[in-house]
């Protein structure tokens, strides 16, 4: 696992033209791009996570049946500091690090009281966030870097503290149809509170106050939940929205904030600080949208770990909300790089299997209502909400389908009722080894799957002018360990879940983890876009072509005069 692993990445910096197979949809013209991990080792210093390593930025520019692939490190400060000094010189999650380690007693003590509270990484390896016409490469930190999508082009860091008080973030914004950001981070210690704080940055500036300036000057606080516990926040790295409500998890899976202010004097890592407390409870919390309110029912369900919230929506007075979840935190620990490396097949064995697990919350409680009767009376779903004493109602859910992450949907449809949920397929371990299509209506699922193939989350592109929600297609990168065959980008028929076609490229391609697809209608600039591609030295062809202009390619919303 090494190749998949262990080797840091060559960047790809000029673009590559692929080798393609099959056709692909003429209707398919943009950039799928991507973030996730690249580089592990520097000089002689070794990261101890998958999570730590640097974070290696690609796209795939699929033009008119031609695909062109480029990557390039995000030049963070992280990066150029690590670079500059030839070895590990900042923290990141699984790894601590010292900046000087030649240091005087004197200065190393000042040095450990000045990251009591400490700088976090500017690393930003899980996602790419679109906020209007800007694009961020994001982690779970303060910190976001502003990227260019076309050429992956680190620009300026983003501190979100100058904008709204939170210590950490999540990587997994949601959008609205206009295309403004909804976001949660947390404030650890603010004036004696620690709070989850819900937060709206507007895809545009207002009008009158635009003037070149950043739309997240503009950022506005919709709600904040204050923590069950002050000095131990639950870690979450995703929230679920409908039309009207926020499904915000504070689960059992806490950071402890004394263990990370002590964590660099202890020489200990930010993960050791997070810890699974399985006799503790789910707390659901429903955030009203219009009232900017929480619903005061105290919904709970027992412990659980989720990473991923796939979809939710409103059903006859109830909120449907769909997971990823697990029995327990195991995940992370499978992810140190001594487990994925040595003895794989053993380390690396899930203890607790990644299930699709649907909840249902009634929106109205009758007070009436016998204590112990439930309150859902719902006919789609076997999801139960038990009244119980005071105000508290106790969810059970229906267990959906076994062996999936990284889930993807028509975005589309998300906050609302749905049919198919996109994932990664795992079975013993967590690395992902198929594709699967899920319907949560007839409970039944496709697969694409391929012998030495490693796919990455799948990605759901509307056709122009679908009439269904599976109309389109699944992109998914794929690395592959079979020495013969080269790292691709498949393209699947996303009702059929049959190959399309695929775009060989001949590069040291990486396992990555999230990123977001830009219709070629939606560049800013798409003349820009078109003279950022070559012409592929291999094909005879004359350069290449200017776009078509295919109109409103997936993206939920419009961006036209920015
Ligand atoms: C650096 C750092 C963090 C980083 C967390 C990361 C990098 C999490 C990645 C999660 C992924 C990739 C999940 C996939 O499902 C914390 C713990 C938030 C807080 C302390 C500083
Ligand atoms: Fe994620």
């Amino acid at each position: 696992m090494d190749i998949l692993f262990g080797r840091n990445k060559k960047e790809q910096l000029e673009p590559v033209g692929a080798q393609v197979t099959g056709k692909i949809p003429p209707w398919l013209q943009g950039t799928l791009l991507r973030n996730g991990p690249g580089m592990h080792t520097v000089g002689d210093s070794r990261y101890n996570h998958w999570f730590d390593g640097l974070a290696l930025l690609h796209s795939f520019t699929i033009r008119d049946g031609e695909v062109y692939y480029r990557s390039k490190y995000l030049k963070s400060d992280t990066y150029n500091a690590n670079i500059e000094a030839n070895r590990i010189v900042v923290s990141e999650f699984g790894t601590m690090a010292y900046p000087d380690p030649c240091k005087n007693i004197f200065s190393k003590a000042f040095s450990y009281l000045s990251h009591t509270i400490p700088d976090f990484t500017d690393n930003c390896l899980i996602n790419i966030m679109r906020c209007g016409k800007d694009f961020y490469a994001t982690t779970e930190t303060n910190y976001m870097r502003r990227i260019n999508p076309q050429t992956l082009e680190t620009l300026e860091k983003v501190d979100y503290r100058k904008y709204v008080a939170i210590n950490l973030a999540t990587a997994h914004p949601h959008y609205d149809a206009a295309g403004n950001v909804l976001n949660m981070g947390t404030s650890i210690v603010d004036k004696g509170r620690t709070k989850y704080v819900i937060f709206k940055i507007p895809a545009r500036a207002p009008e009158a106050k635009r003037k070149g300036k950043s739309p997240l000057r503009h950022t506005e606080v919709f709600c904040s939940i204050p923590s069950h516990s002050l000095l131990s926040p639950s870690y979450y790295h995703s929230f679920g929205v409908t039309e009207n409500y926020v499904v915000f998890l504070e689960q059992p899976f806490r950071l402890d904030i004394l263990k990370m202010a002590t964590a660099y004097m202890r020489g200990v890592s930010w993960a050791s600080c997070m810890a699974f407390h399985r006799e503790d409870k789910t707390h659901i919390h429903i955030i009203d949208q219009r009232t900017r309110r929480p619903v005061p029912t105290k919904f709970y369900t027992d412990a659980m770990v989720v990473f991923h919230h796939v979809n939710a929506y409103e059903e006859d007075g109830c909120i449907v909300f769909d997971v990823i979840a697990y029995k327990d935190s195991s995940l992370y620990d499978l992810f140190y790089l001594a487990n994925l490396n040595q003895d794989f097949e053993e380390n690396s064995r899930l203890t607790s299997v990644p299930t699709l697990q649907r909840f249902a919350v009634p929106l109205h409680v009758d007070k009436n209502a016998e204590v112990g009767s439930n309150l859902i009376k719902l006919t789609s779903t076997t999801a139960t909400a038990l009244k119980e004493r005071d105000d508290h109602v106790y969810c059970q859910p229906e267990l959906l389908f076994e062996g999936l992450e990284l889930p993807r949907i028509n975005y589309t449809h998300n906050g609302k009722p749905y049919r198919y949920v996109f994932a990664a397929g795992v079975q013993w371990s967590p690395i992902p080894t198929k594709i699967l299509k899920y319907d949560v209506l007839t409970k039944s699922s496709l697969t694409w799957r391929e012998a030495g193939c490693w796919p990455a989350e799948p990605l759901f592109v509307p056709a122009p002018d679908a009439q269904e929600e599976d109309d389109g297609v699944i992109l998914s990168a794929i690395v592959s360990t079979d020495p013969q065959k080269l790292p691709f980008l498949l393209i699947l028929d996303a009702k059929s879940f049959t190959e399309l076609a695929r775009a060989s490229v001949a590069v040291d391609m990486h396992l990555d983890l999230h990123g977001l697809f830009i219709p070629e209608s939606d560049w800013p600039s798409s003349n820009q876009a078109a003279s950022e591609v070559p012409q592929d030295p291999a094909s005879d062809s004359q350069g290449p072509h200017r776009p078509a202009g295919a109109g409103g390619l997936g993206f939920p919303w419009r961006t036209a005069q920015d």
